[in-house]
């Protein structure tokens, strides 16, 4: 039996009978009242959550608490039990590990589902803003870590996302790697603005990466820290230091640290939609 990768992403909604399906134009993604269950267990209960059209969100939660499967609910690899989920249509996904097909060539992989006309050339294309043309005709086998993973962004690329949904791209990467992963994600994304929801378990790479900071808790978006600091960013900024402390605090590691507003930046409110209590219990 064949399957299908589920980094071909089917199209457009999964939504329930007789929901509507729109999506406003400057939205990438509308989740309304999402429920996702198990048998009896709710692990996304009534999730709300906009994510605009470009705009670049990070989405932080405990071991457990949903990410991946509103991830590939935003895929569209998995249903939803109940609610709306609208996401653009033109969605590609990058997973922890590279899902590369260890049959196919580098090139071969990133095109692989993708039907365009000169879609080598597109493949190359991909594999060149990647850094990798000179691995194109390499085997999966012979790749490192590092270079598979930007294989797998390549094959995102090419499907020229509105929406990129990353779970955990970098965890498996040495610390080297992952600091040249973020950088070439930023180049990436700033030169091809898709909306990028992020899943990741590192509160810094959160702060460095994202416009928006959002904690996942009891099914729900429990709180979210908007985060607009100047590009390139630089972990010791005072201002993401005390976003780190808020959020370390909101996800149950560390007291959470009082908020103090000294800059416009950092002034911006955190919204917790739930008790930082319920958030850590
Ligand atoms: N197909 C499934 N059947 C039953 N339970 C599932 C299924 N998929 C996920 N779950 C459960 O849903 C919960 C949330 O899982 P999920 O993978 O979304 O968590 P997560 O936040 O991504 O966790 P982690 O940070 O550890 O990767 C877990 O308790 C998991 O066991």
């Amino acid at each position: 039996m064949t399957t299908t990768p589920d980094f071909i992403v089917p199209a457009n909604t999964i939504t329930p009978a007789n929901q509507p399906d729109t999506l406003q134009p400057q939205l990438a993604v509308s989740a309304r009242n999402v429920v996702r269950q198990f048998g009896q267990r709710k692990v996304l209960d009534g999730l709300n959550l906009d994510i605009k059209a470009g705009e670049f969100v990070a989405l932080l939660g405990r071991s457990g608490c949903g990410k991946t499967t509103l991830l590939r609910s935003l895929v569209g690899i998995d249903q939803v039990s109940s609610g709306t989920l609208t996401m653009a249509p033109q969605r590609a996904a990058v997973f922890q590990e590279p899902r590369l097909m260890l049959w196919k060539r580098a090139w071969r992989n990133v095109a692989l589902g993708v039907r365009k006309p000169n879609l080598k050339q597109l493949a190359l294309d991909a594999l060149a803003e990647v850094g990798l043309s000179e691995r194109a005709e390499a085997w999966p086998a012979t790749l490192s870590g590092g270079e598979a993973q930007r294989v797998a962004l390549a094959r995102a690329l090419v499907r020229e996302p509105q929406l990129l949904l990353l779970d955990e791209p970098f965890a498996a990467l040495d610390a080297l790697t992952r600091i040249r992963m973020h950088q070439l994600i930023l180049a990436l994304w700033q030169k091809h603005k898709p909306a990028v929801l992020l899943v990741t378990h590192d509160v810094d790479e959160a702060l460095l990466l994202a416009d928006r900071i959002l904690v996942l808790a009891d099914g729900k978006v429990a709180a979210e820290i908007p985060n607009t600091a100047a590009r390139p960013r630089h972990a010791d900024d005072p201002a993401l230091q005390r976003k780190r402390r808020e959020l370390l605090g909101l996800l149950g590691v560390e007291e959470a640290a009082p908020f103090v507003a000294s800059s416009a930046e950092a002034s911006q409110p955190i919204t917790a939609h739930t008790p930082p209590e319920r958030v850590a219990a």
